[in-house]
Order: structure tokens, then C-alpha cells, then sequence
């Protein structure tokens, strides 16, 4: 099948508006080929004077034409205005359902895929490219219509009113599209490619810089973070001379042959009308002076045409690089998981298609059971939840939830039957009862509240200005990590979902929010399945049974006195921490 051009897939996003933009090439190009009349009038008006020289009285028609000049200016202008007004209509169309489609789509994707493709990029994709295709739709190809019919009407105009001369304007032109395809060739397009990879280093090592500052800060390296971005600005600008040297001799010659039309035909026409010189021909030749540099402006935007076109590639390739990310498959006929129980059945995963970030994993965990994941960092503990939790689907094995398939539950089920509280939980802009009650849309204002009680996090609503109804992220009020997690534990526990997975932090600044999200973190377990990706072993002892994952794979698995007592992985864990335990209330004791 022939695959559809960019501008055609564009233009079906417009739906019934489609007409509109084809409208607007129209009404371009007949406000090109209007804004042409003037210059007859003009050539009449040159006409009369000639014709009338010893005296302009006789010369009857110079304030109709005159008039006829303007008016047909103002007539292409308002049609160039009508033109405009059909391609803006159309394109925000394409631009609002491109927007629509793209964050429709991103609804139905994998949580992880979102994560791994990257927020700032999908920002950057639904907004600017989009925006792109706006520009495009909306200016550019009206223009490229308008640039397309001068050229054909100038053409039979030159020859029309004087073959020779309108060959001899030519000449030039002709030579100017030469030496603009050299410069607009598939060499130069791998130059844009260029240009637009050291622009893009450039400004990813500018982001780099800032946001290493504190720690660059810190340790007194202000010369030697330098170096990277320095190193990219070089690279760019050896580029951007290379390429201004590889220009500098076209674009003159281009310069001079596309502008210097006039001077072109004066001496070529002085040269070859010595003897017959009539006037005519010299009625002709000012009229020929005046009308060649539209010349120039429509090779100009022609040249232009090129790298809008790169332009509107780059924002479709980016577009339909979300458009084609794979969606999660839903059943058509879905079912209830029975329990709160989760089982994986020889799952692997690989996020890049050759290192395994899961290997072959099996386990079981009952309905109403605590366990825990730990294990040396990148072993695979996070996959795993994710796994269970849905964020991806595994290359192969099985992921079972309350005994019935993860992919044969609809999803609005399985999110109501697991909650992931996230170790470094984001809330969304709004008030904190707005966050909580994402937890339960149905929930009261008295549920939301008991929730957060549960949650501990009444100290947190106390120092607020308008408590719960105040809106964080805006005018100085930010809460601290553990405030976040502890507001998206309330969230989970009005949630109320048999299965919760908590991912718990690494470390908290103080003593008194460490205490808080571990009791909060109790109440919203008690007659759950807890699932907990841990990473300090204080808080695993009690858990029912402990996994250990070490290269996306199930290394030792029992309860902390088994796997204490068993020599392995989790024992020399334990060790270390007994040392550092140790060593900690030690130090304290000498102060
Ligand atoms: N989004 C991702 N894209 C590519 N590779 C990833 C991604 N997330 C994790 N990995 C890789 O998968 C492997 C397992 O990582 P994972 O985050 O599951 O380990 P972890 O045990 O949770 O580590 P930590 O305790 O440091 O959080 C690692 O090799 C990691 O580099």
C-alpha cells in the first residue's frame, strides 16, 4: 500500500474543515495571480505618459488607471486576507485534534512506557509539534500556493509583452534556480540534519550545566563542569562557520543574479538595440525593470519551501513516533479477580530487547500476606511491581491477579484492585482534598478527611491556610517528600483496594515524617495484600516472606529468620546492616 504523504495524513485531522485549507490554496493563488493587474495598470500608465510626453494634459487615463492599480491591490490583499482566515480555521483544527488524539492515546498506553519515553519529551511533542503543524498549515502553504501561481502568471506576462525581453529576464533566473538547487540538495540536507544534531547537543548540555549548578556549587568544579557545554558551543560553531564558507560563494552569486535582474536587462537590451531603440521597447523595459524582482521574492520563498518542508517532517515523525507507541490490549471479555492474591508464572521482561531485567520469575503470594523485595540495586525489584501493578505487560510468562489473567481485567478494575503509593509521590496541581478524593471519585468531604487522619497527615492540614481546600504547587506552598507520600498514602486508603504495593523511600530528612509514613503506611496495610519494594532491612523483619531479586531473578526467598540462618544473599545483607546499626549507636554513645 502507498504510504500517505505527510500533508495528506495532516490535512484528515482537520475532518470536515478540510475543505477549508483547500479553499485557502485557492484563494492564494487567485490573490497572487490579482496582486499581477496592478502592474498592467502600471505599464498603461508608463504608456500614456510616453505616449503623451510634449504634453500631459492629453494623458486622460492616468487617474483611472491609477485608481484600477490600487484597487486591485487592495482586492488581492483582501483575498490574501480570506485566504488566511480558511487556512487558521483549518489548522487549529488539525492542531486541536492532533493534541486530542495524541493525549487520548497516551491514556491508553502502558504507565512505563510513559515513564521510559520521558514526560519532558511528550510535553515537548503534544505542544511544539503540534505547534508546527499549525505554522505550517496555516502561513506556509498558503504562501507555497502563492508562490507556486506567480511564477506561471509572471512567465506569460514577460513573454506577452515582449518575447526578447521576457527571454533575457530569464537568463538570470535560470541561472539563480541552479545554483539554488546546489544549495538545497541532498548534501545540504544532510547539513540541516547536522545543524539541527549540534543545536540540539547544544541546548541539552546548556539544561545539563544549569541543573548541575548546586552540585558544581558544592564542590568548587565551576572551570571543569564548563568544559561539556563549552565543548558542544564549539562543535556548533565550527559547524556554523564550516557551513557559512561552504555558502558564502552560492548565496552571492544567488544574491546578485536574483536582485541585479534589472541591471541585467538594461545592459543586455542597451547591447542589443544600439540602432533600433523605440519607445516602446522602452516602455517595455521600465516595465520589465519593475515587475522582474518579484522574481526574487517568490525564489526566495520558494527556497524557504524546502526547509519548511524539513520542518513539517521533523513534527510528523515526532508525533507519530507517540501515535505509534503500542497500546495495552484490553479483553473483550473481561473478568473479576477472585482474591487479593498475586501470582507470576515464568515472567521475563527486557526493556531494550537484550539485557533481562527479569529473568524467568515465578512466585506466589497469598491473599492478606506481607511480603517484601530487596536485593542489591538494579536487581529487578521495581520491574516486578511494575509488572504486577500493570505498567507493562511481560515478553513472556504470565501475571495472574486474584487467580484471573492481569490482561483479561479490565483496567478501570485493576486499578481499583492494586494501589501503588511511589516512593517519590507527585501530586497534581489542586487542592489537597482534589488529591486525596483521586483515590475515590465518589468519596465525601468526611471521607476524605478520616482518610488523611488515618494517613497522619492532620499536621500537615493544620499549617495549611485553607487546610484541605488549599491549592499546593502555587504561591509558595510546597510540601516536603514525606508530606507527599503521606498525602498519597490517604489517597490509597480511601482507595481501599485489596492489593497495595509501596515502594518505600530510600531515606527521610527527619526522625518524626520517618515515624508518620510508617505508621500511616501500617494502617492502610491492615487485611491487605502488601507488596513492599524495600530498601532498608529495618522495616522487612516482620514480613511474612521476603524475595530477594538479584539479576531479574528469584535469588532466595522465606521468612528473615530463614533466610538469615542461610548463609546467602539476604544473610550478608543483614551483617552489613547489624554493623552499620552498630556502628551508628556507637558513634552515638562517643558524642
Ligand atoms: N525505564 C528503563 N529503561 C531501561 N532500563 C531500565 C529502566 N528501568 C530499569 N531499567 C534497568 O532494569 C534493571 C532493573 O532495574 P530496577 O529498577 O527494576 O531495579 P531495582 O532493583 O528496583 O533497583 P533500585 O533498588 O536501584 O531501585 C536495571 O539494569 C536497570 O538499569
Amino acid at each position: 500500500m502507498k504510504k500517505k504523504s505527510n500533508l495528506s495524513t495532516l490535512i484528515e485531522y482537520a475532518g470536515k474543515y478540510k475543505v477549508l485549507t483547500y479553499l485557502s490554496w485557492v484563494l492564494s493563488g487567485i490573490s497572487a495571480l490579482v496582486a499581477l493587474v496592478p502592474f498592467i495598470y502600471i505599464w498603461k500608465i508608463i504608456k500614456e505618459i510616453l505616449d503623451n510626453i510634449s504634453d500631459l494634459k492629453n494623458a486622460e487615463n492616468l487617474a483611472y488607471d491609477g485608481w484600477m492599480a490600487v484597487i486591485f491591490s487592495v482586492l488581492a490583499i483582501l483575498i490574501y486576507i480570506g485566504a488566511l482566515m480558511c487556512s487558521h480555521l483549518s489548522a487549529f483544527r488539525v492542531q486541536a485534534n492532533l493534541r486530542k488524539t495524541m493525549t487520548h492515546h497516551i491514556t491508553t498506553l502502558p504507565l512505563g512506557k510513559i515513564e521510559s519515553f520521558g514526560s519532558g519529551k511528550l510535553r515537548s511533542i503534544i505542544n511544539e509539534s503540534s505547534g508546527a503543524t499549525e505554522t505550517y498549515l496555516a502561513h506556509q502553504l498558503p504562501d507555497m500556493a502563492n508562490s507556486f501561481v506567480t511564477p506561471i502568471a509572471l512567465l506569460f506576462m514577460l513573454f506577452f509583452f515582449d518575447w526578447r525581453l521576457g527571454l533575457l529576464s530569464l537568463i538570470p533566473v535560470v541561472l539563480a534556480f541552479v545554483i539554488m538547487a546546489t544549495m538545497t540538495g541532498k548534501r545540504m540536507q544532510k547539513k540541516m540534519e547536522e545543524y539541527q544534531n549540534a543545536l540540539n547537543d547544544m541546548s541539552n548540555e546548556a539544561v545539563e550545566y544549569v541543573r548541575g549548578i548546586p552540585v558544581v556549587k558544592t564542590f568548587g568544579q565551576s572551570v571543569f563542569s564548563f568544559k561539556r557545554f563549552k565543548g558542544a558551543i564549539d562543535r556548533y560553531s565550527k559547524w556554523a562557520i564550516s557551513y557559512t564558507k561552504e555558502l558564502r560563494m552560492p548565496m552571492t552569486i544567488y544574491t546578485m543574479l536574483i536582485n541585479g535582474v534589472f541591471a541585467f536587462l538594461i545592459s543586455a537590451t542597451l547591447f542589443f538595440t544600439r540602432d533600433t531603440i523605440t519607445t516602446e521597447f522602452i516602455l517595455n523595459l521600465i516595465f520589465y525593470i519593475i515587475i522582474t524582482p518579484i522574481i526574487s521574492v517568490t525564489l526566495t520563498k520558494t527556497m524557504h519551501a524546502t526547509e519548511n518542508n524539513q520542518i513539517l517532517n521533523d513534527a510528523m515523525n515526532r508525533i507519530n513516533s507517540v501515535l505509534e507507541l503500542e497500546p495495552l490490549s484490553s479483553s473483550t471479555t473481561p473478568q473479576s479477580p477472585k482474591d487479593g492474591s498475586v501470582q507470576l508464572k515464568n515472567v521475563s521482561y527486557s526493556y531494550d530487547g537484550k539485557k533481562k531485567a527479569l529473568n524467568n520469575v515465578s512466585l506466589k503470594i497469598n491473599s492478606g500476606e506481607t511480603v517484601a523485595f530487596v536485593g542489591p540495586s538494579g536487581g529487578g525489584k521495581s520491574t516486578l511491581a511494575n509488572i504486577i501493578a500493570r505498567f507493562f505487560d511481560p515478553n513472556s510468562g504470565e501475571v495472574l491477579i486474584g487467580n484471573i489473567n492481569s490482561k483479561d481485567i479490565s483496567k478501570e478494575e485493576l486499578m481499583n484492585t492494586v494501589s501503588f503509593v511511589f516512593q517519590n509521590s507527585r501530586l497534581i496541581k489542586g487542592t489537597i482534598y482534589d488529591n486525596v478524593k483521586l483515590g475515590k471519585e465518589d468519596a465525601t468531604k468526611e471521607q476524605v478527611l478520616s482518610a488523611l487522619e488515618k494517613a497522619q497527615c492532620m499536621d500537615i492540614i493544620d499549617k495549611l491556610p485553607n487546610g484541605i481546600d488549599t491549592l499546593i504547587g502555587t504561591n509558595g506552598i510546597y510540601l516536603s517528600g514525606g508530606e507527599c507520600q503521606r498525602i498519597s498514602i490517604a489517597r490509597a486508603i480511601l482507595k481501599d483496594s485489596p492489593i497495595v504495593i509501596l515502594d518505600e523511600a530510600t531515606a527521610f530528612a527527619d526522625p518524626d515524617n520517618e515515624t508518620k509514613v510508617q505508621q500511616a503506611f501500617n494502617t492502610l496495610s491492615k487485611g491487605k495484600t502488601v507488596i513492599m519494594i524495600a530498601h532498608r532491612l529495618s522495616t522487612v523483619i516482620n514480613a511474612d516472606k521476603i524475595f530477594v531479586i538479584n539479576n531479574g531473578e528469584i535469588a532466595e526467598s522465606g521468612s528473615s529468620e530463614e533466610l538469615i540462618n542461610s548463609n546467602g544473599i539476604f544473610s550478608s545483607m543483614w551483617k552489613n546492616y547489624q554493623t552499620s546499626v552498630n556502628w551508628k549507636v556507637k558513634k552515638e554513645v562517643v558524642k
